[in-house]
């Protein structure tokens, strides 16, 4: 998870350049070496999905071209416990430069914009998820992984970044949500017996967790 004030490097960091690949090119690529160096004793599904977070909205990034129906995507917590986006766009992938196109794809339909304090900012937390579904050749059982990359937008001085009308609204909406995650990581971190998660699903406008 890349966490900082705009304009600090965090989607460089995480996406990188064509020359000098970020943290999720690289991840991709290691995760399908791995794969393939237990090609003998597992055979391996993966997919992916990706969304941005962008004024308090879930929007899927892998949508088809033209549809802009946002509204079925709802964040569901199974019976494990574990959480997933129901209604997300999932792309299988069989290759590190599949997943990587897909990314980069994705990547066109997240919301940026020139700000005093970078001309191309991001204006939303952007999350992939990667799915494994590794089932054993030798005994057939099945383990299932999950790698999560997120690249947040970054806290803002609406007096630094020049914000405006709709930057104001998206530069209080990550400012706000910011300062939610960091009260669940201070909780976390300090083992509060009490975890604000609530606090952040609430300002996603989902009742259902
Ligand atoms: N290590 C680096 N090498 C070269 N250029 C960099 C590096 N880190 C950041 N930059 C450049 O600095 C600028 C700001 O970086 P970036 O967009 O990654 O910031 P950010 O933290 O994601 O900002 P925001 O929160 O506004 O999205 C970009 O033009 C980026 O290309």
């Amino acid at each position: 998870m890349a966490y900082g004030q705009t304009g600090s490097g965090k989607t460089y960091t995480m996406i990188g350049s064509e020359n000098n690949p970020g943290i999720a090119p690289r991840a991709f690529q290691r995760l399908f070496q791995l794969v393939e160096a237990g090609h003998s004793r597992h055979s391996v599904l993966a997919s992916a999905y990706m969304m941005e977070l962008y004024n308090d909205k879930l929007i899927d990034l892998f949508r088809p071209p033209g549809n802009t129906d946002n509204e079925k995507l709802d964040i569901k917590k199974d019976k494990k416990g574990s959480v997933h986006v129901q209604g997300a766009t999932v792309c299988s992938v069989s290759s590190a430069g599949e997943l990587t196109r897909a990314f980069k794809q994705g990547l066109t339909n997240r919301h940026t914009a020139a700000t005093k304090m970078n001309v191309e900012s991001s204006r939303s937390h952007l999350i992939i998820v990667v799915c494994l579904n590794i089932t054993s050749k030798q005994t057939g059982s099945v383990l299932k992984g999950k790698l999560t990359l997120v690249d947040l937008a970054g806290s803002e001085r609406v007096s630094k970044s020049g914000a405006t009308a709709d930057q104001l609204r998206e530069a209080n909406s990550i400012n706000k949500s910011l300062s939610a995650l960091g009260d669940v990581v201070s909780a976390l971190s300090s083992e509060s017996s009490f975890v604000p998660y609530r606090y952040v699903l609430t300002s996603l406008h989902h009742s259902d967790l």
